[in-house]
């Protein structure tokens, strides 16, 4: 379904992505971790085809995205940014509305049928009269993401990108937001996901891709991918990891840490 080939990227003479090759295929919910600054959030720009490499392409079925229409590409790829601007008081459904912008059908019953599932998937319905502005964080994110469910809910194989969905989100809604993109995924939806959570990671996603400094460092599955070998070299931390006889999931463990204990003079 998407087709990296030899991607690079690079901004103010930084090199961000560097000859990147991969494919994600559909009923996959794939999971791009690494460290900050590590490149994710390039790389999903360039898979929503925001960005263009200055080597190698992005395909969605075996096109290259940037032959794409936007409004051909609304149709079947949906994009959670990291960061959404709700500088503006809309009205959580106006929000959840404005996924269908590109394709909103002339059936207003099925328009209305979409915005309400879309909003009860997220456990964001009862909001909806309420302005954006005055909700929690975790609140808003579960808004944008009924957002982009959305655009896509009337599709069989569409494209989900989402890049840290979870961050401001608690515990259960965490594991609501990546339960549902992992039923999405077996559905049939393509579903790629930044995230920083290595435990939610290996349980939900199906396969696991760590980046390095804008490499590909790992990529397989969660057992294969998420070893302390591999922590070690992508996040500098030393852990356990154990595979839960229960579910056959790595489960890390905390990482021993130790503090620069130098910079902390004026405390001990
Ligand atoms: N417009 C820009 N100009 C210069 N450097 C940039 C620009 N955008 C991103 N970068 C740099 O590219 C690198 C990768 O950024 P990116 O946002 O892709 O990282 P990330 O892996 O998503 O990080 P995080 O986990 O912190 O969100 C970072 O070092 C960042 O400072």
């Amino acid at each position: 379904m998407i087709q990296v080939r030899g991607l690079t990227y690079q901004i103010a003479g930084k090199l961000i992505l560097k000859d990147l090759t991969f494919q994600v295929e559909k009923g996959e919910m794939l999971a791009i971790l690494g460290a900050n600054g590590a490149g994710k959030t390039s790389l999903m720009r360039c898979l929503a085809g925001e960005l263009q490499g200055q080597a190698g392409g992005v395909y969605y079925r075996k096109r290259i995205i940037k032959s794409y229409a936007i409004a051909e590409l609304a149709k079947f790829r949906a994009y959670l940014h990291q960061q959404n601007n709700s500088s503006m008081a809309f009205l959580v459904e106006d929000i959840v509305r404005m996924g269908r912008y590109q394709q909103r059908s002339t059936n207003a019953e099925q328009e209305a049928t979409i915005i309400r599932e879309a909003m009860e998937i997220c456990a964001v319905n009862h909001l909806a009269s309420r302005s954006i502005q005055a909700l929690s964080g975790g609140e808003q994110q579960r808004v944008h993401l009924a957002r982009v469910l959305a655009q896509i809910w009337d599709q069989r194989e569409a494209i989900l990108l989402l890049d840290e969905p979870i961050a401001n989100m608690d515990m259960q809604f965490q594991h609501q937001s990546l339960a549902i993109a992992a039923a999405l995924a077996k559905a049939g939806f393509t579903v790629v996901a930044v995230l920083h959570e290595l435990n939610l990671a290996a349980q939900y996603a199906s396969r696991i891709m760590l980046l390095k400094a804008g490499r590909k460092w790992a990529d397989g599955s969660p057992c294969e991918v998420l070893t302390p070998t591999n922590i070690y070299a992508v996040f500098g931390v030393n852990t356990e990891v154990e595979i839960s006889r229960k579910t056959l999931v790595p489960q890390i463990g905390a990482p021993a840490i130790s503090l620069p204990l130098a910079s902390f003079n004026s405390f001990l």
